[in-house]
C-alpha cells in the first residue's frame, strides 16, 4: 500500500523511488532466469541510440505463469498501480532491458506516453510504467534521469532519433532550466515507478557492470487503445505476494514475444 504522502509526491513529481521493493531472494531469481533464459536470448533485440549504440530488449504482452509473469501480476505491484491510476488494471508489456558493460547504449529524452499514443491510448494519466533494478543502477552504467514534474506538461511533440522516439529537445532544455535533473541511482529490488508523460532518459554504460532491470507497463481498463493488443483489455490476474518464488514455469517458453518490426510504436 502506498502512503498519502506517496500519492501526494507520485502527483506532484511524476515518479516514486520504492527501496527494497523486492526481497533479495526475489531479485535473484529473476536475475538468474534473464540471464540463463534462452527463450528471452533469442528473443531480445536492439534499438540503436542517436550515436549507433545498441540498448537491448525483450518484450512481451501476455503476462504467463513464469517468474516476470508473476511479478507483474503480484498483488504488490498491481496494488500500487491501481493506486495511482485507477482500476481495474490491465497489463499493457513487460519487457528486460540489458545494458552490456561498455557498449550498452543510451534512450533518448521521451515520454512513454510519446510512444504509446501512436498505439491509440487516449488517457495518458491512466497510464504507467515500474521499473525494477536486477543489478545496481548507477550513474556509470546508466541509471534512468528524470525530470521531476514533466508529466504536468502534457504530451511533447516526439519525433525518431536513431531507431527510438525522442521529445522535442528544445522543450526538454527549456524546461530542465527549471528543474533539477534527478538521477534515478537503485539496488536491486528497488522500483521506480512513473507516470506515462515523465520525462526520462538514460545515459550508455561506460562502465564495467551491467545494469539490467524489468519495466512492466499498465493501463486501466477505461484507457484501452484501439489498436493493441488483447492483454490491454483484461483486467490483471493477481497473484499473492512473492509468488513468483514458487512460479510453476520456470522459464519464459510459454511466452509470447513481441517483434520489434511489428511494434506499432516504433515504426
Ligand atoms: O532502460 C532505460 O534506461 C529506459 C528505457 C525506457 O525508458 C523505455 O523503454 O521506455
Ligand atoms: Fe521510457
Amino acid at each position: 500500500m502506498l502512503t498519502s504522502a506517496q500519492l501526494e509526491e507520485f502527483n506532484k513529481q511524476g515518479f516514486l523511488v520504492l527501496r527494497g521493493f523486492l526481497s533479495a531472494e526475489e531479485v535473484g531469481l529473476l536475475y538468474q532466469v534473464s540471464a540463463q533464459d534462452n527463450a528471452l536470448t533469442e528473443h531480445t533485440y536492439s534499438v540503436l541510440d542517436a550515436n549507433g549504440n545498441e540498448s537491448k530488449l525483450a518484450l512481451w504482452n501476455n503476462p504467463g505463469d513464469d517468474p516476470f509473469g508473476m511479478l507483474s501480476r503480484d498483488e504488490r505491484v498491481v496494488g500500487a498501480v491501481g493506486q495511482l491510476i485507477g482500476g481495474p488494471v490491465a497489463h499493457f508489456h513487460s519487457k528486460v532491458m540489458q545494458k552490456s558493460p561498455r557498449v550498452g547504449g543510451a534512450w533518448e529524452w521521451h515520454q512513454d506516453y510519446g510512444y504509446w499514443y501512436k498505439n491509440g491510448f487516449l488517457f495518458p494519466d491512466e497510464m504507467i510504467s515500474i521499473m525494477f533494478a536486477l543489478t545496481p543502477a548507477t550513474r556509470e552504467n546508466g541509471c534512468l534521469m528524470v525530470l521531476p514534474g514533466s508529466h504536468k506538461m502534457g504530451r511533447i511533440e516526439h519525433g525518431k532519433v536513431g531507431e527510438q522516439v525522442g521529445a522535442a529537445l528544445d522543450r526538454v532544455a527549456r524546461f530542465e532550466e527549471r528543474v533539477e535533473r534527478v538521477y534515478c541511482e537503485l539496488m536491486p529490488g528497488d522500483a521506480l515507478i512513473f507516470h506515462s508523460n515523465l520525462l526520462h532518459a538514460s545515459n550508455p554504460n561506460t562502465s564495467d557492470s551491467p545494469r539490467w532491470s524489468i519495466i512492466s507497463c499498465y493501463n486501466t481498463l477505461q484507457n484501452t487503445p484501439f489498436q493493441e493488443p488483447a492483454s490491454c483489455f483484461q483486467e490483471v490476474s493477481t497473484v499473492g505476494a512473492g509468488s513468483l518464488l514458487h512460479a510453476s514455469q520456470q522459464g519464459f517458453d510459454s511466452i509470447a514475444f513481441n517483434k520489434k518490426k511489428t511494434d506499432i510504436s516504433l515504426n
